[in-house]
């Protein structure tokens, strides 16, 4: 242990912080006021409109990234260093931060920056490089940090329509000069508080409590693209979000020209995650699903009345859909659209006739066919070829040509047919629902690389008509994302976070991965929680897919969400799934947390109770069961009395009802204060990997875990020692 003082802080001391606190707010509340008062600078005539919407629009953001968080803290820490550490920007000779103690150079750290209204710091920003040492410094390495102090708060809500507030209530020391050498970095009672305090609703920022190892990835360089595998709860999510805070903090011009985005499995998990970014200050960051954001590119007049997605592809399907040789069946198949030339193309100018004969066309496209440029510009190069062949012949004759000529020539109606036919337009809607309706046609494409039985697999059912007529698969999007992108090139973005990116199929992971050719990625996973009919069995192919192939791979393996007893009861599930990956190390044991009841007296009842001793104590509960059999559980528990609103439905979300009931398909990165799991047996047998999916679903309590059966549970969980 490291020294931590365990004492009461005094009341003056207690006082004094609070009173830091107060001034803080203030001043946050002076900095939103300038923002909100300050002029708006007019351009003139032309201008004013664009130029003003951009100004209201980066105010707007401004003040959107000064509001105050209701029931967060604007400090969570200070440091207090060996004088003459701190220096600030303005100060000319470098004096140190005028701070109160004499003989410490002391900063506050906060969520974000604060100044008094002589532009002097009052709270850092976390993610400003000093701020380092908060979440570093140790005894070993003391990083100039005498004393790490960390504040408790409680939350609350002065009136039933008041925002919750943030009350000072304690702070404890971590003194780093005269801790035991072999001390570690201690979290402290505060960092257990935290991590154990009861989940409701959404999920929170843990910038208080950045763990070394999370802070490590949290903060490196943008052009790093890192890999993290980590077990069940081991801060994954938390730490890619951080990042992106991070980086928008270090790189803010570039990326803001750019653009970031955050990949999540489904829109539940979308909106868990959502308040976090902005309680960082962070607003503009796009939060999609890679369905999202490939439909995002999509026109708008070929949607299918249902939306993009219509259809669930059988798994067999859906793993030759997304094998990455598919990328080379479009390929085929769209280059086998352009055509050898067989008539003259013929040019008329005034009186004279220029023509191109087929053997002169012949070599200007196989050059282009073959230079590799997208399929979607070699029209526009076709033309410009053809038009400059057609000058040559003239200025061989003494015409005189310019640029004008050259215009003239390539919009020539005759030359423009003759690109046409040689390279006929492309639609990657229509070039897809071509191959994949017509069989032949696919044959010829997948020759050697897709079996007979392959091909049938991949066919469109109902033979539709027309892209609006046809169902959609997630899989067959990525086929479409793929033709656009050999068709043209898709716009990237400066750094896009994957999470749960172990079910990407290589087609998406190659989809996510050109939008950031020239940016960076945080991909996040675990590999035993891969539940998709693609699911990647190692991390190094899928980076090679996202086109990263020397991206970082680091582990995470401290466990914060569950405790013990339950992460040490799913992992008995690991070596089938995945063989040679170790359960996390679990922070905390919580004797207790776990039970499992076999439920004698039928499932709805001895759900409903188990539901029902999960609501006395305190935080969100999750009743997780097949997804299959969620309906019929429902109404047989409202029978019994207890009505368990459906996540996601009729608004019904993490914040609306402390009992919410889950189907086991949209668990992945919940997680909820207690889980009552119902029937194992039914998660397991819903899928091909029902086994990865029960231990996803095993993995999401902070608390307690309930599992009721009715059916013998999966062998690997038989006999396990509860309590
Ligand atoms: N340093 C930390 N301080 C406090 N809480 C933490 C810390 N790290 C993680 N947690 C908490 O642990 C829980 C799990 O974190 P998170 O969801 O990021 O894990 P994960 O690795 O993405 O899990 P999963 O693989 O199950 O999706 C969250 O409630 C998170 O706030």
């Amino acid at each position: 242990m490291t020294t931590t003082d365990p004492s009461v802080p005094s009341n003056d001391a207690l006082q004094a912080e609070r009173d830091r606190l107060t001034a803080a707010r203030e001043a946050l509340r002076r900095m939103r006021e300038e923002v909100a008062g300050s002029e708006l600078v007019l351009g003139d005539v032309v201008n004013d409109k664009v130029t003003n919407a951009a100004l209201r629009r980066g105010r707007e953001r401004r003040l959107a990234a000064l509001a105050e968080v209701p029931g967060a803290p604007l400090f969570f820490g200070r440091l207090d260093f060996d004088p003459g550490t701190v220096f600030f920007d303005d100060d000319p000779g470098g004096a140190p931060a005028p701070d109160g103690s004499a003989d410490a150079d002391r900063v506050q750290i906060g969520r974000r920056h604060i100044h008094d209204r002589s532009g002097r710091p009052m709270v850092l920003d976390w993610r400003a490089p000093i701020c380092v040492a908060y979440y570093r410094a140790s005894p070993q390495d003391r990083m100039s940090v005498r004393v790490r102090r960390r504040y408790g708060f409680t939350t609350v809500t002065p009136g039933p329509d008041a925002e919750p507030e943030a009350l000072l209530t304690a702070f404890e020391d971590e003194a780093l000069t005269d801790a035991p050498p072999e001390a570690g970095q201690g979290g402290g009672e505060l960092l257990n508080a935290e991590i154990e305090r009861p989940r409701t609703g959404p999920m929170r920022d843990i910038v208080a409590t950045i763990q070394p190892e999370q802070d490590d990835l949290v903060r490196a360089p943008l052009g790093t693209t890192l890999c993290v595998q980590g077990a069940p709860g081991t801060g994954k999510t938390a730490v890619g979000l951080h990042r992106i805070a991070f980086l928008l903090y270090t790189e803010r011009e570039r990326l803001s020209r750019s653009g970031v985005a955050i990949i999540g499995p489904n829109r539940s998990f979308l909106s868990y995650i959502h308040d976090v970014l902005p309680a960082l200050g962070e607003v503009d960051v796009h939060q999609t699903t890679v369905t999202e954001l490939l439909t995002r590119d999509l026109p708008e007049r070929s949607r299918p009345a249902a939306g993009w997605i219509g259809r669930v592809e059988e798994p067999a399907a859906a793993r030759v859909k997304g094998r990455a040789r598919m990328a080379e069946v479009l390929r085929r198949d769209l280059w086998s659209h352009l055509r050898t030339p067989e008539e003259a193309v013929m040019v008329r100018r005034g009186s004279r006739r220029w023509r191109l004969y087929p053997e002169d066309l012949r070599p200007l496209l196989d050059e282009l066919a073959e230079r590799g440029v997208a399929y979607g510009s070699g029209r526009e190069l076709l033309s410009h070829r053809i038009a400059h062949a057609v000058l040559s012949l003239m200025e061989g004759e003494g015409e005189a040509c310019d640029d004008r000529t050259h215009a003239q020539v390539r919009r020539d109606p005759a030359v423009r047919s003759a690109v046409t036919a040689m390279w006929p337009k492309a639609d990657p809607i229509k070039l897809v629902l071509g191959l994949l309706t017509d069989p032949e046609r696919l044959a010829r494409a997948a020759d050697g690389l897709l079996s007979p039985e392959e091909q049938a697999a991949v066919l469109l059912p109902g033979r539709p008509r027309g892209p609006r007529s046809a169902r959609w698969s997630e899989e067959d999007l990525a086929l479409i994302d793929e033709a656009s992108a050999l068709i043209g090139r898709p716009a990237g973005l400066g750094h896009i976070v994957v999470d749960e990116a172990q079910d990407l199929s290589p087609m998406q992971c190659r989809a996510v991965g050109r939008r950031c050719a020239s940016g960076s990625l945080t991909v996040l996973g675990d590999i035993a929680q891969g539940t998709s009919p693609s699911a990647a069995a190692n991390w190094s192919t899928l980076l090679e897919h996202l086109g990263k192939p020397t991206g970082h791979l680091r582990v995470l393996d401290r466990g914060y969400r569950v405790p013990a007893q339950i992460i040490d009861f799913a992992a008995r599930l690991l070596p089938a799934i995945a063989p040679g990956l170790g359960a996390p190390v679990a922070v905390r044991r919580s004797p207790g947390s776990l039970r499992v009841t076999p439920a004698a007296g039928g499932l709805a009842a001895a759900v409903a109770d188990a539901c029902r001793t999960a609501l006395e104590g305190e935080g969100s509960v999750g009743l997780i069961a097949a997804d299959a059999g969620l309906a019929a559980l429902r109404a047989d528990l409202a029978a019994e009395g207890l009505p368990v609103p459906l996540l996601g439905e009729d608004g019904a979300g993490l914040d609306a009802s402390r009992l919410v009931a889950v189907p086991a398909s949209l668990a992945k990165g919940l997680e909820f204060d207690a889980v009552v799991v119902a029937e194992p047996a039914a998660v397991v047998d819903a899928e091909e990997r029902g086994v990865n999916r029960l231990y996803v679903v095993l993995t999401r309590a902070v608390s307690t875990l309930h599992v009721v059966h009715e059916r013998p549970l999966p062998e690997a969980l038989r006999d396990a020692v509860t309590g």
